[in-house]
């Protein structure tokens, strides 16, 4: 059975993407622009705080043992393994957000955009394209974040998720992340309508 999911507040935003594809960029550029009128839904994760990011900010970082006990418990709406670490959006961080009357913004991988389409929860589905697999290559390695292994694994992920991402229904757009400006008007442009509703 699909988990259950309180139908509050405005429609959440999904984003996903591969990893380096400009979630978190593009998130943070919106979040800023329009204050009070997103909130994020902080994931719970069991990989390890990259310098500059903040625990409960950026995500909840758990140990395995605590987020197995989480997900039988039921505390979660989603949740999967990619590259070796667990990540999961907590019913709370959803809900959390949605009493606030806000939009929430999720930001996950296809394994959890597939579970979160069998929930009630019926966001709007984005996906964000890199122009190649190369320039991802380049700006993963250009982010200076994970070791050669571990950009690997994402890049060989990456390649599944641009084929779910370009199945067509799987989202409701995609946005091609090459000049960085662009790709913000296309965002912007594509959320005004659901920003101005929140704002009235
Ligand atoms: N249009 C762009 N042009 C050049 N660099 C970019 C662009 N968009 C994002 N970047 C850079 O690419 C890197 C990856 O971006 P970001 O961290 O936002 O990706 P992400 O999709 O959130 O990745 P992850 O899923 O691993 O968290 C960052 O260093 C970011 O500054
Ligand atoms: N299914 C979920 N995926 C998540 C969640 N939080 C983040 N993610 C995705 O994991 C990868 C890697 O993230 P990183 O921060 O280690 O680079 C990326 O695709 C995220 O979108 C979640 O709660 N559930």
């Amino acid at each position: 059975m699909a988990p259950a999911v309180s139908p509050l507040g405005p429609r959440p935003l999904v984003f996903c993407g591969p990893s380096g594809s400009g979630k978190s960029t593009l998130i943070k550029q919106i979040m800023s622009d329009f204050k009070g009128v997103f909130g994020f839904s902080v994931s719970h994760t069991t990989r390890s705080p990259r310098p500059g990011e903040v625990d409960g900010k950026d995500y909840h970082y758990v140990s395995r043992e605590i987020m197995e006990k989480g997900i039988s418990n039921g505390e979660f709406i989603e949740s999967a393994t990619f590259s070796d670490n667990m990540y999961g959006t907590s019913k709370k961080a959803v809900e959390d957000v949605q009493r606030s009357n806000k939009i929430c913004i999720l930001d996950i991988d296809t394994q959890g955009v597939k579970l979160i389409k069998q929930t009630s929860l019926n966001p709007i589905f984005i996906f964000m394209k890199p122009p190649s697999m190369e320039v991802l290559e380049q700006r993963l390695r250009g982010r200076n974040t994970e070791s050669e292994e571990s950009l690997q694994k994402r890049l060989l992920i990456a390649k599944a998720e641009m084929e779910y991402g370009s199945e067509p229904c799987n989202f409701d757009i995609i946005i091609e992340n090459d000049q960085l400006d662009k790709a913000y008007q296309e965002l912007k442009e594509f959320l005004m309508p659901f920003i101005e509703e929140v704002k009235n």
